[in-house]
């Protein structure tokens, strides 16, 4: 199997590093008493490394102030570490010291507090130090070995993020929605029927089935068998739904699992699937879908879709620049209710400028044609989708203030009868996706003719832009 090295070190810095007291040791006569159990003693500034040694890999933080010997230094291995986010810009570390390979961890020997300058800063890291911990466990011999096929669901979401992804899913509302958009759910069905030689008489997988209304398609298209996999409590439902329908319910078996665990009795022809997210590569299914194709497509077998595409470019908008500037007006009150806001002004001025706005905007707002980032779903693989990064380089059709970057998707069910794109680009008719735009919080000056260069960067779930 090819196997890629080990990332390179790397070293993150803005990190406040704070001692956990603990209040286990409360005298009984103080039991009575409603004391936290734990709280936050005063911070220090570090720098963390993710780094690997002989034993495996680990993060160290070490005080940024003070490289001498007796500075603050603590070494944690991540395979006896675990981290949690208790706060948008702040984590917990809990280590295990006395843990062995041999014996996993069971209690933890000490614990503290991490905390960073932004959100972004610290789902940044949160999301690196899981890249590194996932990117192959080095072997005593330094080679390098891939995860269980099994565990790539639970290694990418952890569990409680997980529960109420499927939480989500599991309700019929949520389903209603994605079928009331009729141009995603329409498109799926002219798609499908319109290209029924590429369905009739084949195995079809239904890759996170919902309501299964994509497996009643592929029925109505004269599939041999769909596999209508879904991993929410929704599987039910679909069971409910597709036994209504008894002229097409005898050729659908609806499996309650992750597409990720469960086993199928044969190879399929075709997936086929709705994995798509804001920005195409939101929610993470995208890697749903190329496990299974991996895991229970024939070779040459179909994908509907089978290709994805990003399209980008730079917008002006004064009024949504201005209506994001407004919000963080509140913070500039130097008097309200006799307490002065304005120190917490510029966090909350980054914070709205942080968030992607998600709606529907007039096309005239682009400022040059767009730049594409085409997906192959056939080909790439899984790990490919960790880390997305587009070069972005627009030319200016006019002199114009730039306020951001727009993003939107559209793929491709590559039929042999009927190719058909669904698209949610601005000016087409609109979907439940919209379009995403990423606002600077200072516009930029473009130049008719001039080039404007940036950056696209996609880490797990955490999306950053420069312009
Ligand atoms: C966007 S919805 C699409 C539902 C349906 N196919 C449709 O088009 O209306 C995605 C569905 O996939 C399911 N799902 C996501 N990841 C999954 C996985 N790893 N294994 C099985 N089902 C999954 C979700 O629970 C959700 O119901």
């Amino acid at each position: 199997m090819a196997v890629s090295p080990l990332p390179q070190p790397q070293v993150f810095t803005d990190i406040w590093l704070s001692q956990l007291s603990s209040n286990a040791d409360n005298s009984p006569s103080n039991s009575s008493q409603k004391k936290p159990l734990f709280s936050w003693g005063s911070s220090v500034s570090v720098v963390a490394t993710l780094t690997s040694d002989h034993s495996g890999k680990l993060v160290v933080f070490q005080e940024a102030s003070s490289e001498d010997d007796a500075s603050l230094k603590i070494r944690c291995y991540l395979h006896h570490s675990q981290l949690f986010k208790v706060g948008p810009t702040s984590q917990l570390w809990m280590v295990d010291d006395h843990a062995t390979s041999a014996k996993p961890t069971s209690a933890y020997s000490k614990g503290f507090g991490v905390s960073f300058a932004s959100e972004e800063a610290s789902n940044y890291f949160f999301m690196a130090v899981h890249k590194w911990k996932d990117a192959g466990d080095q072997l005593s011999n330094g080679s390098v070995t891939c995860g269980k096929e099994t565990n790539r669901f639970d290694r990418k979401i952890e569990s409680s993020s997980a529960k109420l992804y499927f939480h989500y899913y599991g309700q019929l509302l949520h389903q209603q929605n994605m079928l009331q958009d009729y141009i995603r759910t329409g498109t799926y069905y002219s798609a499908v029927l319109e290209n029924y030689v590429d369905f009739q008489g084949r195995v079809v997988v239904d890759v996170g089935a919902g309501s299964g209304i994509l497996s009643l398609f592929a029925a109505q298209a004269g599939a041999k068998h769909v596999y209508a996999v879904e991993a929410s409590g929704m599987a039910e439902h679909a069971r409910k739904l597709i036994a209504g329908n008894p002229l097409l319910s005898s050729v659908i078996t609806v499996i309650h699992g992750k597409v990720e665990e469960i086993e199928l009795p044969e190879k399929a022809d075709i997936l086929i699937s709705e994995p798509m997210g804001t920005l195409l590569v939101n929610e993470r299914m995208l890697e749903s879908y190329v496990i299974s194709r991996d895991r229970f497509l024939k070779p040459n077998g179909k994908m509907f879709p089978s290709i994805g595409r990003i399209h980008l470019a730079p917008f002006s908008d004064e009024y949504l620049h201005v209506e994001i500037a407004s919000k963080a007006l509140f913070w500039q009150q130097p008097n309200y209710y006799g307490v002065d806001l304005t120190a917490l002004y510029d966090t909350a001025f980054q914070g709205y400028f942080s968030q992607p706005v998600v709606d529907a905007f007039d096309p005239r707002l682009l400022v040059t044609p767009p730049i594409t980032h085409t997906i192959d779903f056939t080909k790439i693989k899984e790990e490919e989708f960790y880390e997305i990064n587009i070069p972005l380089n627009f030319t200016a059709t006019m002199a114009t203030r730039v306020h951001g970057l727009a993003c939107w998707f559209d793929v491709l069910f590559n039929g042999s009868a009927v190719p058909r794109w669904l698209t949610t680009a601005p000016g087409a008719p609109t979907t439940h996706w919209y379009q995403l735009r990423c606002v600077c919080h200072s516009h930029c000056m473009l130049w008719q003719d001039k080039q404007l260069l940036g950056t696209l960067i996609w880490l797990h779930t955490v999306l950053k832009v420069t312009l």
